[in-house]
């Protein structure tokens, strides 16, 4: 907890699209919104058991402000931070750091803003404890708290990528496995080094990933309705089991898909196809009214230009990949969307690197 002198720092974390129609739980690509952290902490670092210790201050810009809460220890982002220090005998922030969130990412519209957070909370933890944990290491803190990796690790490492997490022993599952609750306690609000039990410690080597190709001329228009959809919601409506005849549709599909996206010119036939989904839209279009008819109707012989549609994470954004016209196919998945009564905002987004620390 010593301190050298005055730190600054900057994190940014982009957003992601997971799924990308057929791999459910499995690919992420990171998106040109970003996450953007300003971190400082003073030269001295008042000792955390002094009277004179103070908790992070927070504040926010842009989207999810008013509704965030500026409580560090009730925070997603400041609890992560606080949990991967304490898995590192560090009990506390350093005393007077200041955080100011500037973000881009929508909240619940499967743009991956929670995803964003938690990888955001794991660089914030490890740099205000000079941790340096490496990639994998930071990816296992990660997926101790957003558990499926498609979003993470695509806003860790950045680009097209695909993930799995590695089957564990007995004992690391049961590591692996504690509530979420015990990762990320509710923290009282006063300052103390006596706070309940230690953490759960993260196994080691959870999450690996490869990155695929991506064809530099798709770009990505993201076509966001003006309702949050959280994606604990949209993961219920799914069922436990699915036929084989369902899955090899979307096994099939992914494998083509994975490296369709990286191929020049890309084959709009092949990836609208690819793009198509058995394990998850289907069952969210109750929650989403207008997903089968925007999915069903822009196509690339409506719209030249698009390559594939799908839904976007976990929903509502829908996912267009296009190389032109991006525009027609924005406002006529808006007029879609207007016949359900929906009003949608869009973005042309690129693929970007992923998360990156500066000391400024
Ligand atoms: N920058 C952030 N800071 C704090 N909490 C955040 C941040 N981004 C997202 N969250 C939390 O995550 C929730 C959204 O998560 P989720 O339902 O998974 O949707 P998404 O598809 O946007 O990831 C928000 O309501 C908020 O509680
Ligand atoms: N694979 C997950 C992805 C959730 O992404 P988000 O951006 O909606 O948080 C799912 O489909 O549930």
């Amino acid at each position: 907890m010593a301190s050298a002198g005055p730190r600054k720092y900057i994190i940014r974390v982009p957003a992601t699209s997971a799924n990308i129609g057929p791999g459910f739980d499995v690919v992420g690509l990171s998106l040109s919104l970003w996450l953007t952290l300003t971190v400082t902490v003073p030269p001295t670092t008042t000792s955390p058991s002094t009277p004179s210790y103070e908790p992070p201050k927070l504040s926010y810009e842009g989207e999810g402000a008013s509704d965030v809460p500026l409580n560090p220890y009730k925070n997603l982002l400041t609890r992560v931070a606080l949990y991967v220090l304490r898995c590192h005998n560090i009990r506390l922030f350093p005393s007077h750091t200041t955080i100011h969130v500037s973000n881009q990412i929508p909240f619940g519209r499967g743009l991956g803003s929670s995803g964003a957070a938690v990888i955001a909370g794991v660089l914030l933890g490890n740099t205000l404890g000079g941790l340096n944990l490496p990639l994998p290491r930071l990816l296992d803190h990660a997926l101790m708290v957003e558990r499926h990796p498609d979003n993470v690790t695509a806003a860790l490492v950045g680009g097209f990528i695909g993930s799995y997490l590695r089957e564990l022993d007995e004992e690391a599952s049961e590591a692996a496995s504690v509530p979420l609750s015990e990762v990320l306690p509710e923290y009282p609000e006063d300052a103390s080094e006596n706070w309940g039990l230690d953490p759960p410690l993260a196994p080691v080597g959870i999450g690996h990933w490869v990155r695929f190709g991506w064809e530099k001329s798709i770009r990505a228009v993201a076509i966001v309705p003006r309702f949050e959809l959280s994606t604990a919601k949209a993961r219920g409506v799914l069922p436990n089991e699915y036929s084989r005849k369902d899955l090899v549709f979307n096994l099939q599909r992914l494998a083509v898909l994975t490296t369709a996206l990286g191929q020049s010119p890309p084959d709009p036939e092949l990836i609208y196809e690819a793009m198509k989904d058995r394990i998850h839209q289907p069952y969210r279009k109750a929650l989403i009214p207008g997903l089968p008819e925007v999915t069903s109707s822009i196509t690339p012989s409506t719209h030249p230009g698009l390559l594939g549609i799908c839904l976007s994470g976990a929903g509502p954004t829908i996912l267009a990949l296009a190389t032109h016209n991006f525009e027609a196919i924005a406002e006529d998945a808006r007029k879609i969307f207007q016949e359900k009564g929906i009003e949608i905002d869009w973005k042309l987004l690129e693929v970007v690197g992923g998360s990156t620390v500066e000391e400024v």
